[in-house]
């Protein structure tokens, strides 16, 4: 059998911390929409694993829709534009609409749907990013309201993330062995 696990170079998120992480946010958000009715957008694919742990984590009535975006295709690099793969089936026009990513790395995905939604009118948008990459002298676009946590600046997988559609079923968050990629 072909092991995922043996083309990690390093662990940078346990499941253990993950699920901590989820507990918190889930708190955040709990609090936060006490008496609302959110509509979680997840942003496929990447961010599939963590909405289904968040929405599990939100005790608060919600509804789910699924927005699928591309831009790293199967390389580490952006290819600097945000390709709709699918667009939302529900009507976001006065809803509080909470994105759910995966990550924030240059900022690209998250500014772009933030501003495709602003024009159709939801009552407010919220983003609640799994990581945040943390790169040098730069500032992002994009602020989340919920930050899951920080991640150095190297290329992640696994916990929804890919390289080239694999490490997505990993259940923790590690840097590839360089190997990978020649
Ligand atoms: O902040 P950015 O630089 O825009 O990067 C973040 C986005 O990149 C990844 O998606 P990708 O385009 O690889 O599609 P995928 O979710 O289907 O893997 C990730 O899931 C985020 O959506
Ligand atoms: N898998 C993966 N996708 C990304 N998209 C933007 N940054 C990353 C990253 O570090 N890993
Ligand atoms: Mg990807």
């Amino acid at each position: 059998m072909a092991e995922l696990h043996k083309d990690i170079e390093r662990v940078v998120l346990t499941e253990d911390e993950i699920k901590e992480i989820i507990a918190r946010l889930g708190d955040q958000i709990n609090h936060d929409y006490a008496d609302k009715n959110p509509l979680i957008v997840a942003v496929l694919r990447g961010a599939f694993v963590f909405t289904a742990d968040l929405m599990r984590a939100i005790k608060v009535p919600c509804a789910v829709d699924f927005m699928a975006v591309s831009s790293y295709g199967d390389g580490v690099k952006s290819s600097g534009v945000v390709r709709i793969v699918k667009d939302l089936d529900t009507k976001i026009e006065g809803r509080d609409v909470l994105i759910a990513e995966d990550i924030l790395d240059s900022g690209l995905t998250l500014s772009y749907l933030v501003d495709l939604f602003k024009g159709r009118r939801p009552r407010s948008i919220r983003i609640c990013a799994f990581a945040v990459k943390d790169i040098p002298n730069h500032t992002a676009a994009v602020v989340p309201d919920y930050v899951g946590t920080h991640v150095p600046d190297e290329f992640i997988v696994g916990y929804g993330l890919d390289y080239a559609e694999r490490y997505r079923n990993l259940p923790y968050v590690g840097v590839l062995k360089s190997e990978v990629y020649s």
